[in-house]
């Protein structure tokens, strides 16, 4: 039936036009109809993930990708992904956009660990219990390196004086032997440390794992089973590879053993100037490798389709100080000029300096009528520092503007479990209709059902609408507490099926992580639901607040990756923030990376004394001399009315 139906759908290749957009550049047109391996390299704007929206509307469309065969794209980070996904699942007809697996690295190998994990050979096979760890601290890796040290009988300095932090690191960056014992005997010490430490974690008490490992488990399972090889590769006719500069060794490993001298053609896009996990071991010179090895034809893109004409200018002189060679980029609109600005203020200290963006924040909200969320203030580091100081001011100010930390929720909300209640709510709550959420919907149940035929599609419906019924009467009468509130999200989890809603997301079916979301979207959904002076009384501004529909989110440039912004407050442009500047691959890139999310302005702010600390400018001072060499010189605060609008 599904064949049937997609073969209706088919266009021939050359009446294939893009869509949602007017159209491409040349180049970005090739590289969407390449029938060969490519990779795209293009400044910020330039549409890279949006070429791959319409590579995969292309492919499915025309059945290049051939029907029953899949498009794989790997992304980075969680929203990246997921906003992959919206894009194709919007333009595309859902019998085609089925075909198309938007994931995460970490995703795409934690499925195949866990799928196959019987298939590993016993020295590396996990327990099937095994729990995530996410992020190690200093201390906690210190502890590690004394007791690997300690289980060989050999003292910490005997790993050659490496800091804790990398150490740990190292110790995953190795690829996996069939036969680990014979490194636990003959193996340099730094060797034996990495794979005792390997055993600790898999069959120690603990029984952690982090990411790094599953990439490693997850590569050793394609290159010992031929056969899931065989399938994995049957599966996919193409892949696509985003944010590819930010691709580590041991991510390369991985896709190399997957892919390489397979049919599936392969389709990277990637800017090396906004390379920033180069301190997670993202692999210099990764491009020219990969077009070597997968004999990819490379594309160069120049418009930029996000930017104002005057920022665009802006950006294409920093891109020339971070690589002399880089190619200028073009407005992709076709002007030369329009409302970009960009202004460097510095502060006598923080206080002053948090009113002052308070009152910007507030003009560009309350006079100018911008959407909260098409503004964002970045910091480099300590979000929940500055965005208290930012609430406390945006309170003195009593405006409408206020500021949340989105470091917090943004991987929450970008899980399928909470995507899937929240739509839920919505529908159930919502006085206007939530068509983007219902057809959501639809495609989960979808998605974990087991047959597409039009019998079962009404079965699908109905039940549906049963659910949106019963939200509708239940929830204004939820209990203000988590346990009441779990009772609702449990109701919309049992509507949809546990167990096939598990096993349709990889991240949910091993461990405990699918418990942790619940409980986490019941912990939001409580803080916000209530009578108390922070809470509110109706659904709908619950869902509104959770997703942060009215508040102007704070957070990293890492986090800001990939987004777009009307304007980009980026919070204190000093030493403390960028101390390795040394390293153009990291802090100038990072720089780089917050500069290029605003369409329209930038605001750049320094403070003299920050938390109290007098803060210096001297190894930022590099950075201020391409803004100035740009154009943008520094104001001085007491210069500016911030009472008015500073644009
Ligand atoms: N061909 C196009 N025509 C019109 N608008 C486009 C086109 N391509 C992309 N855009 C728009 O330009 C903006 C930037 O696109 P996109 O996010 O795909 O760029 P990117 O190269 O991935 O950016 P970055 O690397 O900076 O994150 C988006 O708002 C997108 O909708």
């Amino acid at each position: 039936m599904a064949r049937l139906r997609n073969r209706n759908l088919k266009i021939e290749k050359q009446s294939w036009q893009p869509v949602g957009i007017e159209s491409l550049e040349d180049n970005a047109l090739i590289a969407v109809k390449a029938e060969r391996s490519s990779i795209v390299v293009a400044g910020p704007g330039a549409g890279k993930t949006e070429l791959l929206a319409q590579r995969a509307d292309y492919l499915l469309r025309t059945d290049t990708s051939k029907s029953p065969r899949r498009i794989l794209a790997i992304s980075l980070k969680r929203d990246a992904a997921k906003n992959l996904q919206d894009r194709v699942g919007k333009r595309l007809p859902a019998e085609l956009a089925e075909r198309f697996d938007s994931m995460t690295l970490d995703a795409f190998s934690k499925n195949l660990v866990d799928r196959f994990r019987l298939a590993i050979p016993e020295f590396w096979r996990p327990n099937d219990d095994y729990r995530i760890e996410f992020n190690i601290k200093e201390e906690r890796a210190d502890r590690m390196i004394r007791e690997a040290a300690q289980r060989l009988n050999c003292e910490p300095a005997d790993v050659a004086g490496i800091g804790p932090i990398r150490w740990y690191r190292e110790c995953f960056s190795l690829r996996l032997p069939i036969d680990g014992s014979a490194i636990l005997e003959n193996g340099s010490i730094r060797e034996q440390l990495a794979v005792s430490q390997w055993q600790h974690y898999l069959h120690g008490k603990y029984r952690y794992l982090n990411f790094h490992m599953i990439a490693r488990l997850a590569e050793l399972v394609l290159r010992t089973n031929p056969a899931v090889l065989h399938a994995m590769r049957a599966t996919y006719s193409h892949v696509f590879l985003d944010e590819f500069q930010d691709t580590t060794n041991l991510h390369y490993d991985l896709l190399r053993t997957a892919f390489l001298e397979s049919d599936s053609v392969l389709t990277a896009v990637g800017d090396t100037k906004q390379c920033i996990m180069t301190w997670a071991g993202a692999l210099a010179g990764i491009t020219k490798r990969y077009s070597e090895e997968f004999a990819a034809d490379p594309y160069v893109l120049r418009a930029n389709y996000r930017s104002e004409p005057e920022l665009i200018h802006i950006i294409g002189s920093l891109a020339q100080q971070i690589e002399p060679e880089a190619i200028l980029p073009i407005c992709g609109r076709g002007r030369e000029s329009g409302n970009g600005q960009c202004r460097v203020i510095a502060f006598s200290d923080d206080a002053e300096e948090a009113i002052a963006i308070a009152l910007v924040l507030n003009e560009l909200v309350e006079d100018e009528g911008v959407e909260p969320r098409d503004i964002c203030v970045i910091c480099r580091k300590f979000v929940g520092q500055y965005s208290s100081n930012l609430v406390e001011a945006l309170q003195q100010i009593n405006g409408l503007a206020r500021v949340r930390d989105e470091t917090k929720l943004q991987d929450l909300l970008a899980e399928p479990l909470v995507e899937l209640v929240v739509d839920a709510f919505l529908v159930a709550v919502s006085d206007e209709p939530q068509p983007d959420s219902w057809s959501r919907l639809q495609s989960v149940l979808e998605k974990t059902g087991r047959s597409d035929s039009t019998q079962q599609q009404r079965i699908r419906n109905k039940l549906l609408s049963t659910l949106i019924d019963c939200l509708r009467l239940s929830l204004p009468q939820c209990e203000k507490t988590d346990d009441g509130i779990k009772v609702e999200v449990n109701r919309v989890i049992d509507a949809i099926g546990e167990k096939s809603f598990r096993q349709s997301h990889p991240q949910y079916r091993q461990g405990t992580f699918f418990e942790e979301t619940v409980s986490n979207v019941v912990k939001q959904l409580g803080y916000r639901y209530g009578d108390e002076p922070h809470q509110f009384g109706t659904w709908t501004d619950v869902i509104g607040d959770l997703l942060g529909e009215t508040s102007i989110p704070v957070m990293t440039i890492h986090k800001s990756k990939g987004l777009e912004y009307h304007t980009v407050i980026f919070v204190g442009l000093e030493d403390a923030a960028f101390n390795n500047l040394k390293d153009p691959a990291g802090d100038a890139n990072a720089f780089f990376v917050a500069f290029s999310r605003a369409k329209q302005r930038v605001l750049f702010t320094f403070a003299k004394s920050r938390f109290r600390r007098k803060q210096s400018r001297k190894n930022v001072n590099l950075l201020y001399g391409w803004l100035e060499e740009a154009g943008v010189g520094i104001e001085n605060a007491s210069d500016i009315k911030f009472d008015e609008s500073i644009w």
